[in-house]
C-alpha cells in the first residue's frame, strides 16, 4: 500500500524555494515547514476573488434575496465545516495508528488540506448552478458548427481528431474543470500540488470520451475534471504527487463525502425556509423514500439506522419542533443535524479507513457514500426528495429558466467576437479596432485577466501525434471559445443578470 503521508508535497507551479525537488516532500522538509506552506496556502484561498464571488452565486435558488438562504459561499463553509469533522473522526478512530498509514503527524496538515478544498471546491461554478453549466454547455453546442475553422478547414488527419476533441470539450462545460483552470491559469494562486490536488474530482480530459459503465475507473471519469488547456499542469500535478493517470487524490474523496453531508440536509431545510414544503409534509416524504430504498435490502419496515429506526428519528425531530414555540422549522433541522450527521461523518470515516489502500492510490472507484448501507439510504433518500419536491417546484424552475436566458442571452451578445475572424481578433488584442463597431466594444468589455489568459493560451500551439503542430486558426478558435467561458462562468448571478440587462438595453 502507498503510504500517504508520501503525497504530502509542498511543491508549487511557480517555487518560491531553491530546494531540489526530494526536498518538498514531507518526509524530507518536515511536519512544520508543511504546515507553515499549508497556511500560506489558505492565505492564498481566502483571500481570492474566486471565493469571494461564491457569495452571489447559486447554490439551489437563483437570484435568492433572502440571505438566509444559501449562496455556494455558505454552503462552503458548510462543507468545511463537515470536512474538518470527518477528519478529526478518522484521526480520533486511527489513534496509535495514524502511523501505520504513514499519517503521523499529519492531522493538522491533513485537517487543513481538506478544510480548503471544501471551501474551494465550487470555485469554477458558473452563474445560476447546474443550469448555468447545461446552458454554457447547450449554447456551444449549437453555436460551434457555425464557427469559421470548426467547419471548414484543410487539415490533415491527426488534426481532425484533435478537433473534434476540442469541439467535444467546448460542448461540456464543467465546474470542476474550470476550478483547475481558475488555480492554475486565471488566478494562479500558486498553490501547493497537494492542495490543488484535493479538489481534482474527476480526472479525465474533457476531450476524452466518457467511459461507458463498467470501464476502468468509471465513476471517477464520469465528468471531465479538466481542461485540454489544463493537461499539462494537471501531468506536472500526477507527476509530483505520483498519481497515475485516471486516479484520485486520496484527500478528495473526504472532500466529496463533506458536500455530499451538507448539501443533502441543507437543499430541504432551505426549501421548507422558503415555504415550498413543511416539516409535516417533508417528514412523511422522507419515510416513505427511505423505505422505498431499503425494500431491495429485506431489512423490513423499520430499517434501522445507527441503532435507531429512521422513521422515530424523524419523529422525533418534529416533536422537538412541535415543542418549540418561535422557530419550529429551525428546531427541526436542529434535531436532523444532531441525529444525521455524527452516523454519517462516523460513516465516512470508517470507510476511509476500510478502504485505505484504494484510497492510497486513487483508484476507489465509488463515492465514499456510496455502498448499500442505510447510511447511502440517507443520503439517497434526502437527495430524492430534494430533486422531487424542492428543485423541480415552478418556481425554482422558473428561475433556472431565467438563468439559462440570462446565460445564453449573454453569449448571443458575445458571439460576434467568435466570429470574428483569427486576425481581425488579433487586432482588437493589439488594441487596433478599426472597421471593428461591434466588436471592439465587446472585447474592451472582456476581464483583462482572461484576456491574458487567452494570449498565453494561443502561444502554447498543441503538437500532433505525427510531431506537426495543429493549424492555427483552430487552436486559436478554441482558446476564444475558452475565453468566453472564462468570462461567462466568472461572472455572479447578479453580475450576469446586470451584464445581460445592460446589453440589451432592459432597465432594472
Ligand atoms: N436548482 C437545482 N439545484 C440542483 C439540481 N440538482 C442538484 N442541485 C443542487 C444540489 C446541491 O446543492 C448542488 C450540487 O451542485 P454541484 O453542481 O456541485 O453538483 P455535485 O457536487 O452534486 O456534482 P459534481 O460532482 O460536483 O458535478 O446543486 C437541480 O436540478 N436544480
Ligand atoms: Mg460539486
Amino acid at each position: 500500500m502507498p503510504d500517504l503521508a508520501t503525497r504530502y508535497s509542498i511543491q508549487r507551479p511557480y517555487p518560491q524555494r531553491k530546494e531540489a525537488p526530494e526536498q518538498y516532500r514531507v518526509e524530507r522538509c518536515g511536519v512544520r515547514t508543511l504546515e507553515k506552506q499549508l497556511e500560506s496556502d489558505r492565505g492564498r484561498i481566502i483571500n481570492s476573488a474566486a471565493v469571494r464571488r461564491l457569495q452571489q452565486k447559486t447554490q439551489v435558488f437563483p437570484l435568492e434575496h433572502n440571505a438566509a438562504v444559501r449562496s455556494r459561499l455558505t454552503h462552503s463553509l458548510e462543507v468545511q465545516q463537515t470536512g474538518r469533522f470527518i477528519v478529526r473522526t478518522i484521526f480520533d478512530r486511527l489513534g496509535q495508528g495514524a502511523s501505520i498509514l504513514g499519517l503521523d503527524g499529519l492531522e493538522r496538515a491533513t485537517e487543513s488540506l481538506v478544510e480548503m478544498a471544501c471551501l474551494m471546491h465550487d470555485i469554477g461554478n458558473p452563474p445560476f448552478g447546474h443550469f448555468g453549466e447545461a446552458a454554457i454547455s447547450r449554447w456551444f453546442e449549437q453555436t460551434l458548427p457555425q464557427l469559421p475553422p470548426f467547419i471548414h478547414d484543410d487539415l490533415s488527419e491527426p488534426e481532425w481528431a484533435l478537433r473534434a476533441e476540442l469541439l467535444r470539450e467546448l460542448r461540456s462545460f464543467e465546474g470542476n474543470a474550470q476550478a483547475i483552470r481558475l488555480i492554475s491559469q486565471l488566478q494562479k494562486l500558486n498553490l501547493t500540488y497537494t492542495q490543488t490536488a484535493c479538489i481534482l474530482k474527476y480526472t479525465r480530459c474533457a476531450t476524452e470520451p466518457k467511459p461507458a459503465k463498467g470501464e476502468a475507473l468509471d465513476y471517477l471519469r464520469k465528468k471531465p475534471g479538466y481542461y485540454f488547456s489544463e493537461r499539462e499542469f494537471v501531468s506536472h500535478l500526477q507527476s509530483v504527487l505520483d498519481m497515475a493517470p485516471g486516479h484520485r487524490f486520496p484527500l478528495t474523496y473526504l472532500m466529496e463525502a463533506a458536500d455530499d453531508i451538507a448539501y443533502c440536509l441543507a437543499d430541504l431545510e432551505d426549501g421548507v425556509d422558503k415555504g415550498i414544503l413543511s416539516c409535516e409534509r417533508l417528514a412523511q416524504l422522507l419515510k416513505e423514500q427511505f423505505l422505498a430504498l431499503r425494500e431491495p435490502f429485506g431489512d423490513g419496515d423499520a430499517p434501522h439506522f445507527s441503532g435507531k429506526c429512521f422513521a422515530e428519528l424523524i419523529d422525533f425531530a418534529l416533536e422537538r419542533s412541535a415543542q418549540e414555540s418561535i422557530n419550529k422549522e429551525h428546531e427541526f433541522f436542529v434535531w436532523m443535524r444532531v441525529k444525521l450527521v455524527h452516523p454519517l461523518v462516523n460513516h465516512a470515516a470508517e470507510a476511509f479507513i476500510d478502504h485505505i489502500g484504494a484510497i492510497s492510490e486513487g483508484s476507489l472507484n465509488r463515492a465514499l457514500l456510496e455502498d448499500d448501507s442505510p447510511c447511502h439510504s440517507i443520503v439517497e433518500t434526502l437527495k430524492r426528495v430534494a430533486i422531487r419536491h424542492v428543485f423541480s417546484v415552478a418556481e425554482v424552475e422558473t428561475l433556472e429558466l431565467q438563468g439559462y436566458r440570462i446565460i445564453s442571452g449573454l453569449l448571443e451578445h458575445y458571439k460576434p467576437l467568435l466570429m470574428l475572424p483569427m486576425e481581425a481578433f488579433s487586432d482588437l488584442c493589439r488594441g487596433g479596432s478599426r472597421g471593428l463597431l461591434i466588436e471592439s466594444r465587446l472585447f474592451h468589455r472582456l476581464p483583462n485577466k482572461h484576456v491574458k489568459a487567452y494570449l498565453t493560451l494561443v502561444e502554447q500551439v498543441p503538437v500532433l501525434e505525427d510531431g506537426s503542430r495543429l493549424g492555427e486558426t483552430v487552436w486559436e478558435r478554441y482558446c476564444r471559445c475558452r475565453l468566453l467561458q472564462d468570462m461567462i462562468s466568472g461572472m455572479t448571478d447578479q453580475y450576469a443578470l446586470d451584464e445581460f440587462r445592460a446589453l440589451s438595453v432592459i432597465g432594472a
